[in-house]
């Protein structure tokens, strides 16, 4: 009877107890409020979060995909390294392959999470991605998250990433992929700015080499020397002071092969191609944004410099090019600014001019020491028609009763490789091929003779004329 009528009591005793409770907590939490500042309270938050939360045993090292404006080379190290980690425990893949590839490429996909061990000791990687912010322009950002335990630190931070990255270079020779680089779209909003457009990369599939590059081979064997001496002399552009670079400058009329001999330039080094259009380039500031993201071992290449440089007359504002006359870009301006740039962090870096009117081309530029190495790329002639024909028709040893017309053809037209590939590759057999090709260059050759005879007609009627005339003033003037 006593425990019947007690317990309802104590029950409601409870209850009050826990309302007054409840009720003075939230006084003291509204007092709290108004009378500790906010920055305080977030302190005393942090601190009583971190007094209760276990301590975590892990260190996690963020890779981004740039260090500032310049691309990370340890993310460029992982991102290959990780290939070979991919386990089958790894949910998520990236699979590709392009006709000329051999095998499929595999890489990880956003949010996937590779494990590895290295000297026992245990760390995972994480791909993480972040979508790009509506409004900021800017990409995707992406990053390496590299967790381990802590007490390891030391150890991943003086040999393993550097074996990371020593294993990926090996691997990037192995694999012997070369990367053509394009700008990306930009980004552009309404003042026309451009706020994007970092490298977007494609592997290079240009199958020129010096084996199919039809050149004078003279001209052939000092090319690949001087890409020799000059990727072994990085102790001697040390000592000297200079950044180790060097510079072609590549003329020639269209279908040359000057387009072929970068490509084979790239594939022979196993340097990645850069393809900037200086015509995309706003400003100082945009370019130097540009030339920091491109690697070491890479070929820039600038093509038709004498139409780029015609944006040295665009009337842009502020540190913009051609805004002021100081401003102005020039080509030689761009390699100062480019040997600035590279001699702080550039190596082995070549740089490739290509145009079709060198005598269009600012003197400066022309001056010894500019551009180091002069390639005049010619029409045709019959040393380098051998190797198209035995590349196109597997002729060897002018092994054909039509060569030696051809050759003599040749010393007399003007006739590109471009052009006399054209027509080798008409047929798969040589017989008609060749045929074509007589007959293309005998109508090329009096069609030359036709337009020399016509201009000098031309000459000779506008001497007459000059003639006349001058008769006719003497007259008029006695
Ligand atoms: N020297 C060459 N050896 C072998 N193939 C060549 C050569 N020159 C031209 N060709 C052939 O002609 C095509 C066009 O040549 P390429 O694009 O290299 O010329 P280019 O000099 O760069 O011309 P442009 O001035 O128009 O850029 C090549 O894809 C190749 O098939
Ligand atoms: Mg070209």
């Amino acid at each position: 009877m006593f425990s019947q009528t007690n317990m309802p009591q104590s029950v409601s005793t409870l209850f009050s107890a826990y309302a007054s409770f409840a009720g003075s907590m939230m006084l003291i939490r509204s007092m709290a409020n108004e009378l500790i500042p906010y920055e305080l309270r977030s302190y005393l938050s942090t601190a009583i979060h971190y007094l209760f939360t276990p301590l975590s045993l892990n260190t996690t090292l963020v890779i981004d995909e740039h260090c500032g404006m310049s691309r990370n080379q340890v993310y460029d190290a992982a991102e290959i390294y990780l290939k070979t980690k991919i386990s089958p425990s790894t949910e998520r893949l990236r699979i590709g392959k392009t006709s000329r590839q051999k095998n499929f490429s595999v890489a990880i996909e956003k949010g996937e999470v590779v494990a590895d061990v290295y000297e026992n000791i245990k760390l995972k990687w994480a791909y993480v991605c972040t979508e790009p912010q509506k409004t900021i322009h800017s990409g995707e950002k992406r990053r390496f998250e590299l967790s381990f335990n802590k007490k390891y630190r030391e150890k991943i931070m003086d040999r393993y990433l550097p074996h990371v990255l020593k294993r990926a270079k090996e691997l990037k020779d192995e694999e012997k992929v070369v990367k053509l680089y394009n700008r990306e779209c930009p980004f552009n909003n309404e003042d026309g700015g451009d706020h994007g457009g970092m490298w977007g990369s494609i592997n290079l599939e240009h199958p020129s080499t010096f084996d199919t590059l039809a050149l004078d081979p003279e001209l052939k064997k000092m090319i690949v020397d001087d890409l020799k001496r000059f990727l072994g002399r990085k102790e001697f552009y040390k000592k000297v002071g200079k950044a180790w670079k060097r510079g072609y400058l590549l003329s020639g009329p269209p279908g040359t092969g000057k387009s072929s001999l970068i490509a084979a330039m790239a594939n022979y080094l196993k340097f990645d191609i850069y393809d900037l259009e200086l015509t995309s380039i706003y400003s100082n500031s945009d370019l130097r944004r540009v030339l920091l993201s491109t690697t070491n071992r890479s070929i820039l290449v600038i093509e038709d410099i004498d139409c780029s440089v015609e944006m040295r007359d665009r009337q842009q504002g502020g540190d913009q090019y051609g805004g002021s006359p100081s401003s102005r870009l020039t080509l030689s301006g761009l390699l100062n600014f480019i040997d600035g740039l590279w001699s702080s962090c550039g190596d082995e870096r070549i740089i490739v001019f290509t145009t079709n009117h060198k005598d269009r081309l600012d003197s400066a530029l022309l001056r010894p020491g500019r551009m180091d190495v002069h390639i005049n790329m010619s029409y045709c002639k019959p040393q380098a028609f051998s190797t198209l024909a035995s590349n196109y028709l597997d002729i060897r040893d002018k092994n054909h009763d039509l060569y030696e017309e051809i050759e003599g053809l040749m010393e007399i037209t003007h006739v590109t490789p471009a052009e006399v590939a054209e027509e080798l590759m008409a047929s798969e057999n040589a017989d008609v091929a060749l045929e074509g090709l007589v007959n293309f260059l005998k109508r090329k050759h009096s069609e030359a003779n036709q337009v020399k005879s016509e201009e000098n007609d031309k000459v000779e009627g506008g001497e007459a004329k000059k003639l006349r005339s001058d008769d006719d003033e003497g007259r008029t003037f006695f």
